[in-house]
């Protein structure tokens, strides 16, 4: 039996519990998450999951699997707490938002390290996820790796700097998204339609597009122009966006994230 240890309780370690769980690839009793000081939060995690949350030395010993699922700015404190529990044995994941694999090989010693960008879909098998690894991480290990983030949706491996534009882009993505399913119940309301009934409308209309751009051999302007009659409904709608600087706002959005996660590693 395997023993894989989550330091850090929070959304994304739990997004991660629920979808290994769910596709099979470790049961609850392989799993074990520890944390600051929460322990109603590991009580909570332990009675929905089944996952062990009682950590003691040994568990730290010979965790197959060490994640680190805390804060960037908790990471440092963590991972030097951390350095003393732990033994060569252990290979690690980190999920943290900007912090480089030599920083964590710096605190943690020089070992297999997996860099993930994962997203909370993940809890649905649906993350989109990207991955570097340090120099250590074995042919075997690595293709481990991929299979743990394949499990729970798609993994694309990508130069470690990259990461930072992935966390803008994907990893914040199911914000941005939920951000717009926010707006267009707030003004589906104002033109008449109950918030069920929007919600119905643009979750189906969000799939058919994402499964059309994925099955589809347009681009999407080419996709966008065969729903844009001339003179028509969507024409108004896209002339109101370019109005609103919708492009610039996306630009700012991705930037800024983009250089938040550069910046993290030094974040108090
Ligand atoms: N949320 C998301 O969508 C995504 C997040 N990430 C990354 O995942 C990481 C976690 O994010 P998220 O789940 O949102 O964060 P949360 O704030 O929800 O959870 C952080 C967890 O870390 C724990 N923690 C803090 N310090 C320590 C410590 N010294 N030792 C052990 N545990 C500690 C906290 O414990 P306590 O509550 O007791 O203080 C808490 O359980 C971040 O690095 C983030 O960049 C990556 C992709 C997506
Ligand atoms: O907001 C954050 O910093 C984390 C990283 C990606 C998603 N959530």
């Amino acid at each position: 039996m395997k023993k894989i240890l989550f330091i850090g309780a929070g959304s994304m370690a739990e997004a991660l519990i629920q979808g290994w769980i769910n596709q099979k690839v470790f049961t609850a009793q392989e799993i074990y998450v520890t944390n600051r000081s929460d322990k109603e939060r590991l009580q909570f995690l332990h009675e929905t999951y089944g996952v062990n949350c009682l950590v003691d030395a040994e568990i730290f010993k010979q965790a197959d699997l060490i994640i680190l699922a805390m804060k960037p700015k908790d990471a440092i404190a963590a991972m030097d707490e951390l350095k003393a529990k732990i033994t060569e044995h252990s290979a690690i994941l980190s999920i943290l938002a900007g912090i480089a694999i030599q920083t964590i090989t710096e605190h943690l010693g020089i070992r297999p390290v997996a860099r993930v960008m994962p997203n909370t879909s993940a809890t649905i098998g649906m993350s989109a996820s990207g991955i570097a690894f340090s120099n250590e991480v074995t042919t075997e290990q690595r293709t481990t790796f991929l299979q743990l983030l394949e499990a729970v949706g798609s993994v694309i491996e990508v130069d470690e700097d990259q990461l930072h534009a992935v966390t803008a882009l994907s990893g914040s993505g199911p914000a941005y998204i939920y951000y717009l399913m926010e707006a267009f119940e707030k003004v589906g309301t104002k033109v008449g339609l109950s918030k069920d009934i929007v919600r119905l409308l643009m979750t189906q209309t969000l799939a058919g597009t994402a499964e059309m751009l994925k099955q589809s051999v347009d681009e999407p302007d080419v996709l966008r122009r065969k729903v844009t009659s001339p003179g028509g409904t969507t024409e108004a709608g896209i002339k109101a966006l370019e109005k609103y600087q919708f492009n610039e706002a996306i630009e700012a959005c991705i930037k800024e994230a983009e250089a938040r996660s550069r910046s993290l590693a030094n974040s108090k």
